[in-house]
């Protein structure tokens, strides 16, 4: 009988606050189709100017911020957005900017950084004088913090620097800020900061910060108002939209402050499940909530059948492959349960052992 449960799977499964349920059940709201629901509004305005952007736009999802944005940038055919090969939009979005934008990714390797040689990066633009053959580059897109690399954070100045190349060659730059608040805490510079070269950011509320539903997607008020539009063509438009921006809003207030514990305890659990015979973990390149780890080869133990034994413990993660699994820490996560967590790894793998007559 599992007595305790510890979710994590990623840093989406949190559940509402009370204060977040207080704040939806008395939200004032109106139709934000035919006018603006006015607590949307507010935390639209909110996101933008904390973001350092001109305007903003609720949007159901990150994939829908994402896809929106890349969207709006590219709008006309035969367009070419360059981004990562391991990063969310080309990986975990159903290829929706190709399947429903068709536009068409130039993807460039990810270093274990989450960045993009920039040199590599210029030399994916394509040359407009073979516009006879090649489709058109019109975007850059980065991932901050970058998730596939195990929440990383870019730097600001390599943000500029991206921002410069795309400056020069007349190109757009958005930036997947999904954990953007995480990398803010963990680098010590403000949001705005990480995103003044972006034209184009994707904040998810739904992550580290705990909100329920949505992102919010921020740049200048022409790009907000054509995403407006296409968030409304592709279904996204909402009518009393404030119940779940009000709880956003109180995301917004209140866990910015929790993320630092979270990246801490992140930090405590890599170093103990890197203490565990069997398991590695690059501790080193846990800069914020995510950790990847690997099962050492000849551990007789797969990541699937160490999966289900912390499932019998009451222990979620996420399989990311044959001996790899990713841990995401979030502000629900207490240091009991970083404790409890790390017992449960032991006892696992000892079990497995003892099986195994190791
Ligand atoms: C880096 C990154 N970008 C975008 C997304 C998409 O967000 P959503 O799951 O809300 O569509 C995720 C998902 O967690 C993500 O990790
Ligand atoms: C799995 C991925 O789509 C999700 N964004 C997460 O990090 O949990």
């Amino acid at each position: 009988m599992v007595t305790k449960s510890v979710d994590l799977r990623s840093d989406t499964v949190t559940k509402p606050t009370e204060a977040m349920r207080a704040a939806m059940a008395t939200a004032e709201v109106d139709d934000d189709v035919l006018g603006a629901d006015p607590t949307a509004a507010r935390l639209e305005s909110e996101v933008a100017k904390i973001m350092g952007k001109e305007a903003g736009l609720f949007v159901a999802s990150g994939t829908m911020g994402n896809l929106i944005s890349v969207l709006v940038h590219c709008d006309i055919r035969g367009s070419e957005v360059i981004l990562g090969d391991n990063c969310h939009i080309h990986i975990y979005e159903n290829g929706g900017i190709s399947t429903i934008g068709g536009v068409h990714p130039r993807p460039v390797k990810n270093n274990d950084d989450g960045t993009m040689d920039i040199g590599l990066i210029e030399a994916a633009i394509r040359d407009p004088r073979g516009e006879i053959v090649y489709p058109t580059t019109r975007l850059i897109c980065l991932e901050n913090s970058h998730a596939n690399t195990g929440g990383r954070c870019l730097s600001a100045e390599y943000t500029d620097k991206v921002g410069e190349l795309a400056k020069k060659h007349g190109l757009k730059l958005h930036i997947d800020g999904a954990r953007i608040f995480n990398a803010s805490v963990a680098l010590g510079v403000p949001v705005n900061r990480l995103v003044q070269a972006a034209d184009s950011v994707s904040v998810c509320l739904s992550k580290g910060l705990g909100a329920p539903v949505g992102s919010v997607i921020v740049g200048s008020k022409s790009f907000i108002s054509k995403a407006r539009r296409l968030r409304k063509t592709l279904g996204g438009g909402m009518r009393q939209l404030g119940f779940i921006c009000a709880a956003a809003f109180v995301a917004l207030k209140e866990n910015v402050a929790k993320l630092e514990g979270d990246h801490k305890k992140a930090k405590v659990l890599a170093e103990g499940l890197n203490q565990i015979k069997g398991l590695r973990v690059n501790v080193a390149a846990v800069e914020t909530n995510i950790i990847f780890f690997d099962i050492v080869e000849g551990s007789k133990i797969t990541a699937e059948k160490l999966y289900k034994k912390l499932e019998e413990h009451g222990v979620l993660v996420m399989l990311e492959g044959p001996l790899r699994m990713r841990i995401v820490l979030h502000h629900q996560i207490s240091s009991s349960d970083v404790l409890y967590t790390l017992s449960c790894f032991q006892q696992a793998l000892i079990g497995v052992q003892e099986e195994n007559g190791n």
